[in-house]
């Protein structure tokens, strides 16, 4: 097993420095806590600061799980003699205005033509937003499939969306290519005058779209199941066999709770196993394209060979990106999210699921390995046989049966089955959960990316992102469920470490918070706040603080990256640290005490062509009055304020002796907010920062200043 193991997984070496240094290190935590504890400034100062470092010193020890063990592993080639299993492809699908519905059809196609027998293949995607717009551009798309399919097929092309597939610079256009385009272009201008007219036109009002009536609304409506295409019954141009493509939009009703995407996840685990129950399942979010037809094959391996991975619940693929800009000015490819980290914990038990690129094993759904928790319906359960087609009348009825609202009622769907509720980082949950009840998980990352995804490029719809995340990370941190006292029982300590390092991810905010806001304003009323230059105590603050970054950077740097790159990245950890760390901390707060309510929102995928063009001159888009945007712009002036303050005190002879650390932290706060300088003077463009946050910025930043100059030697 051992030997089989290693022919697709190689342990990385930085485990070993990484073990060596974690001791160095933590020998100078204990000695940083030492001085703490031994001296003493104000109170309230000398509070902060050690719940500053605490934290620090709690993220750092999580963060050792992922460097104790990391391995890298790839896909392993099928072998051609085993028979590959039925695949159901589930893309979720929630608000057709932010997310163009031609994209989700493109998304569709794209898995529509996975080197996979076509029988074996089934397509469900699931619209929360029950737009009819996104139902005419799949059923446009299940058309087109029917001439895309077999010419992708017949070339073999790698990236199989025909969005994607265009808009790409290397496409050779020959006669057939140029044809093919043809009718590409056809289907998109149809779709999009629809879009822009905003419902379907009487010479489109075939049967299906009847439905969408005057009361019907994607917050009150009945469940659509709607089978687009048939594997055995639509042909394609070439003669062979199309997949299955299934349209489904659960019910809704407003007073239900909807559990958004899990909830949307568990209708299609229900309707697909209605119609298919294929044992393995892919879970894509509908901007995620496939960009290598051969990954089922790859990764059935994975799944058929049990002596490899027994009890494999799920194999992730990396999110990567498409459409970022050179320096990838806010780190949405997220290194540490989706390789370093996984890397760390492939070595454990396995990755944390990221909610799309994701093949399950749909038996991991129904309780642990050892002991199946069936669904009431037996025929809903993983091992269940179909044996009628899936326009069926029985079986339809069946699946809409299973998409309304009351059908979870008293069950254990969310709880103990299905994906779980309760987190708005179903993701990350589910995934926990999975590996608690002991379901392994393999972290897949090939040379050839099999995904394609995009991730917003308005620093606002970034930071509303992560917020989400935050809300949903402390909704399991302080759960019954915590990774620090439940999951350490069931997954082992260094897990547990890993998942407490998100879940406790939003006090990130604490260390940052301080760290951009007192060592400069107590510099600017002369007080020092950390050891001398001369002290010896001075050299192991800089040695937690170069330790640190200096290996954040060759981590990065081993997953390719550059240095440009990380530079953003840390800023990146920074801002997130002043907008979305602390406002995921003060909405979760809030949803507790019962104001404002739980919701999903949304990340917007349409952007205006000015963004776009700002955004890959790596600007960074403000444009509008996010309260999100005031702490940044405050630490950006404080920063800049106390490093012109400190640089006159130089002037005028003092010695830096006393101020060097404060000097250095404010010269990294300085050098950090150039950006936001910029978007703030010399930028007129739509993406700056609108003048009422700067106003609202000054007002607060000066309150600060008095507030911290009045409390700081108490
Ligand atoms: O009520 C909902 C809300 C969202 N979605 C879908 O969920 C996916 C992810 O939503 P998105 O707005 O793109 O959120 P992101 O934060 O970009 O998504 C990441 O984070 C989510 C957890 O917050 C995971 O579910 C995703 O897989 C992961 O890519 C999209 O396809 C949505 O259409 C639904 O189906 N129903
Ligand atoms: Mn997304």
């Amino acid at each position: 097993m051992e030997s089989r193991r290693a022919e697709w997984s190689r342990p990385l070496p930085r485990r070993i420095p990484n073990r060596v240094f974690a001791l160095v290190y933590s020998a100078a935590i204990l000695g940083l806590f030492y001085r703490h504890a031994t001296t003493h400034g104000g109170f309230f100062i000398s509070l902060w600061m050690v719940a500053a470092d605490i934290t620090l010193a709690f993220m750092w020890l999580n963060s050792q799980a992922f460097r104790i063990n990391p391995v890298a592993s790839h896909s392993h080639p099928f072998p051609e003699n085993l028979i590959p299993p039925a695949l159901d492809v589930f893309i979720c699908t929630a608000d057709a205005s932010k997310e163009p519905p031609f994209t989700v059809a493109a998304t569709a196609l794209s898995a529509l033509a996975y080197d996979y027998p076509p029988e074996k293949l089934s397509v469900y995607v699931s619209d929360d937003g029950a737009s009819e717009l996104t139902l005419f551009a799949l059923l446009e798309a299940a058309q087109f499939g029917k001439v895309w399919l077999p010419f992708c097929k017949e070339n073999r092309l790698m990236l199989r969306c025909p969005q994607a597939f265009f808009g790409s610079a290397n496409v050779t256009f020959d006669s057939q290519t140029l044809k093919i385009k043809k009718l590409y272009d056809d289907m998109k201008r149809r779709v999009e005058d629809i879009i822009e007219k905003g419902y379907i036109g009487d010479e489109y009002k075939t049967k299906v779209f009847r439905r969408w009536g005057k009361n019907f609304t994607s917050l009150d409506h009945p469940a659509v199941v709607e089978v687009l295409l048939q594997s055995g019954e639509d042909i394609d141009v070439a003669g062979c066999s199309m997949p299955n493509l299934v349209y489904v939009s659960r019910q809704k009703r407003r007073r239900s709770d909807h559990h958004f995407k899990a909830g949307a996840l568990n209708a299609l685990l229900r309707v697909s196993a209605a119609m298919t129950n294929a044992p393995i399942i892919l879970t894509l979010d509908c901007d995620m394209i496939s960009n290598d037809p051969s990954t089922p094959h790859k990764i059935m391996c994975y799944f058929l060979d049990k002596s490899v991975s027994p009890n494999l619940g799920y194999v992730q693929f990396p999110v990567q990106l498409h459409g970022i800009n050179k320096s990838d000015t806010y780190s949405s490819e997220m290194k540490r999210v989706y390789y370093i980290n996984p890397e760390g914990m492939n070595g454990l038990v396995g990755p944390d699921y990221f909610g799309t690129g994701t093949f399950f094993n749909r038996r991991a759904f129904y309780g642990s390995p050892s002991s199946m928790i069936g669904p009431r319906d037996p025929r809903l359960g993983p091992y269940h046989l179909v044996k009628n087609d899936i326009n069926d009348q029985a079986i339809l009825e069946l699946a809409h049966d299973v998409s309304t609202c009351d059908y979870e009622k008293d069950t254990n769907w969310g709880s103990k089955i299905g994906f779980r509720y309760g987190s708005l980082v179903e993701d990350y949950y589910t995934g926990y959960r999975l590996h608690c009840e002991g379901w392994k998980s393999v972290f897949c990352n090939p040379t050839r990316p099999a995904f394609l995804a995009e991730m917003p490029i308005s620093l606002n719809d970034v930071v509303t992102q992560l917020k989400r995340w935050n809300v949903g990370l402390l909704e399991v941190a302080f759960s019954k469920h915590s990774p620090l006292t439940f999951g350490r029982r069931y997954i082992g300590s260094f897990m547990a470490h890993c998942y407490s390092y998100y879940a406790f991810g939003p006090f990130w905010s604490i260390p940052i918070m301080f760290y951009a806001f007192i060592p400069q304003i107590t510099m600017l009323i002369n007080i020092s706040i950390f050891p001398k230059a001369s002290d010896p105590w001075f050299f192991l603050n800089m040695f937690l603080f170069l330790g640190a970054y200096g290996q954040d950077l060759i981590e990065f740097i081993s997953v390719g990256g550059n240095v440009r790159k990380w530079w953003n990245d840390q800023r990146m950890w920074l801002v997130r640290g002043l907008s979305s760390d602390l406002f995921g901390i003060l909405e979760y707060i809030s949803n507790q005490l019962g104001i404002g309510g739980r919701s999903f929102n949304v990340t917007n995928k349409v952007n205006d062509e000015e963004m776009r063009k700002r955004y890959d001159e790596g600007k960074f888009e403000f444009g509008i009055s996010s309260p999100m945007f005031v702490p940044l712009s405050m630490a950006a002036i404080i920063n800049l304020v106390a490093f012109l303050g400190g640089f006159l005190q130089f002037l005028k002879g003092r010695g830096l002796e006393e101020m060097l650390g404060q000097m250095i932290v404010t010269c990294i706060g300085v050098a950090n907010s150039l950006p936001l300088y910029e978007a703030m003077v010399l930028r007129s463009d739509g993406g700056r920062i609108p003048t009422k946050i700067i106003n609202i910025s000054l007002v607060l930043a000066s309150l600060l200043f008095l507030v911290i100059s009045a409390i700081v030697n108490l």
